[in-house]
């Protein structure tokens, strides 16, 4: 690795990185002062002799208010690389369409263990794995949800998503990423979206590490409205953080650019770093955000709330009202209703719902059941909602339950209204809970009917029925 000399000061990225604040915002940063064109975004000579690039993240004519676009400032421009590979040998689990001949229908309630972390080495590239998807990332619709195990920084190579947008949960093991627009430092319970087609390079301070991955085609996540709750609540756009500028000058014989095509990886070959940018300016960037700053909203008198109250940021259809994807939180919070279920009731979703742990436990599931970095699904129309263990203890602290803290808890869902197909790997897991519907299996019926009714007699389906003619039927 060969540095070359220059005349700019180098900024070097030890420690936290420095963020700039807000969600939307049209940033600008300069790693060092002059380096943005003050007045157009393409001078015939760039300050410092550095090359303009435009990275869109929207077609150039879509409406004002959703056009996403930032202008990078470079000492080479992206193009210089030597032609895309197909990237042999890969671990062939990526998956950008999903259809009959690569992934599976399945209503049944799917459950699994965390997956143990290899001891082989395994950078997050090669970790990543998909699970569940609907759509295709060539017609622009649809979304994969991946995980991935990862134990080793990436090596003189950076990561291009060109298929959509990755909103990376990590659930053990902080990430440190350097992307085109600078670093960010992510740690379990943060958040990190990194736009289509950002490159990137992901480090692993911590070695051994675990998380999710929700991939979004052909939209962008957006904070939700907040309807009758106001003006503030959930997410606060001043609590996304996006980097500030830094850039390495370096030569890098071998550098590889791995990029994301139609869920294939291709390489391309450069002799630089990517992370060359000195100043950018624009609106579509990568940013992280942690779930801790989350200020959520509840019932405060009866009845449980549908888990969209405690949506973080949404990934729109053109439906209004219907999520692509929508990655919603359960994070500490009180519980006070009255006379009340208040775990998550029993349902069918026609949206589809996969869910992991970041830590401690779910309200509606055993601890030693559902675990940090496992996961579930729970697919269009399927039944779900507390296990028996939950539903019992639940019935057993009563009615009468004063306000009670949930603590020391984050779990998340993804949940879209496309029907999503399920991996073949992910369905011949070793980590797959094959007993998970177990877990239902104990709720027994406490339906009876009470004899309040002297004349009441039976009648010949073996129903006891009133003087009036209706049934009396009450809990036990
Ligand atoms: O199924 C789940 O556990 C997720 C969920 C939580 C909740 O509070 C209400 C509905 C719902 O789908
Ligand atoms: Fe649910």
């Amino acid at each position: 690795m060969e540095k070359h000399s220059h005349s700019l000061p180098k900024v070097v990225g030890d420690g936290e990185p420095l963020y700039l604040s807000g969600f939307g915002n049209h940033f600008s940063s300069e790693a060092v002062p002059g380096a943005l064109p003050p007045d157009q975004n393409s001078p015939l000579i760039c300050p410092y002799g550095l090359y303009a690039e435009q990275l869109s993240g929207t077609s150039f004519t879509s409406p004002r208010k959703l056009n996403l676009r930032s202008w990078l400032y470079r000492i080479k421009p992206s193009v210089t690389h030597e032609p895309f590979k197909l990237r042999v040998p890969s671990n062939g689990k990526l998956l950008s369409e999903f259809s009959q001949a690569n992934s599976s229908a399945n209503p049944t309630q799917l459950r699994w263990k965390p997956v143990d972390v290899p001891e082989s080495p395994v950078d997050f590239i090669d970790g990543l794995y998909t699970i569940c998807g609907a759509g295709s990332s060539f017609l622009r619709h649809g979304y994969a949800v991946h995980m991935y195990t990862a134990n080793k920084s990436m090596d003189n190579c950076a990561f291009c998503n060109a298929d959509g947008d990755f909103l990376i949960v990590p659930q053990k093991g902080r990430l440190w990423i350097t992307t085109e627009c600078g670093k960010l430092n992510v740690s379990p319970g943060e958040i990190v979206v990194l736009p289509q087609g950002f490159r990137f390079a992901v480090d692993l301070p911590d070695g051994p590490s675990r998380g999710y991955v929700a991939e979004i085609f052909g939209t962008h996540f957006q904070l939700p409205d907040l309807g009758p709750i106001g003006a503030n609540g959930l997410a606060a756009p001043r609590d996304f953080l996006t980097p500030t500028a830094w850039f390495e000058d370096i030569t890098r014989p071998g550098y590889t650019i791995v990029q994301k095509f139609g869920g294939e990886l291709f390489t391309a070959v450069q002799d630089f770093s990517p992370f060359n940018v000195v100043a950018w300016h624009g609106n579509y960037v990568p940013y992280k955000y942690n779930l801790s700053k989350f200020c959520p909203y509840n019932t405060v008198l009866i009845d449980h709330g549908d888990p969209s109250i405690n949506t973080v940021l949404t990934a729109p259809t053109d439906k209004p009202g219907v999520a692509l994807l929508d990655f919603v939180i359960f994070p500490p919070r009180w519980l006070v209703a009255e006379h009340t279920f208040r775990p998550p009731y029993y349902h069918r979703n026609c949206m589809s719902e996969f869910m992991g742990l970041i830590h401690g436990s779910y309200e509606a599931k055993a601890a030693d059941a559902f675990l940090p970095g496992g996961a579930s699904l729970h697919n269009c129309m399927s039944p779900h909602g507390p296990d028996t263990q939950s539903y019992e203890a639940t019935i057993a602290r009563g009615n009468d339950a004063g306000p009670t803290k949930l603590a020391g808890t984050m779990a998340f869902m993804f949940e879209s209204s496309l029907i999503p197909r399920i991996c073949q790997w992910a369905l011949e897991s070793p980590f797959m809970d094959h007993d998970y519907y177990q877990c239902w299996i104990g709720l027994r019926s406490h339906f009876t009917v009470k004899e309040t009714c002297p004349e009441s007699a039976s009648n010949e389906n073996g129903h006891r029925e009133t003087g009036n003619g209706s049934l009396m039927l009450s809990n036990e």
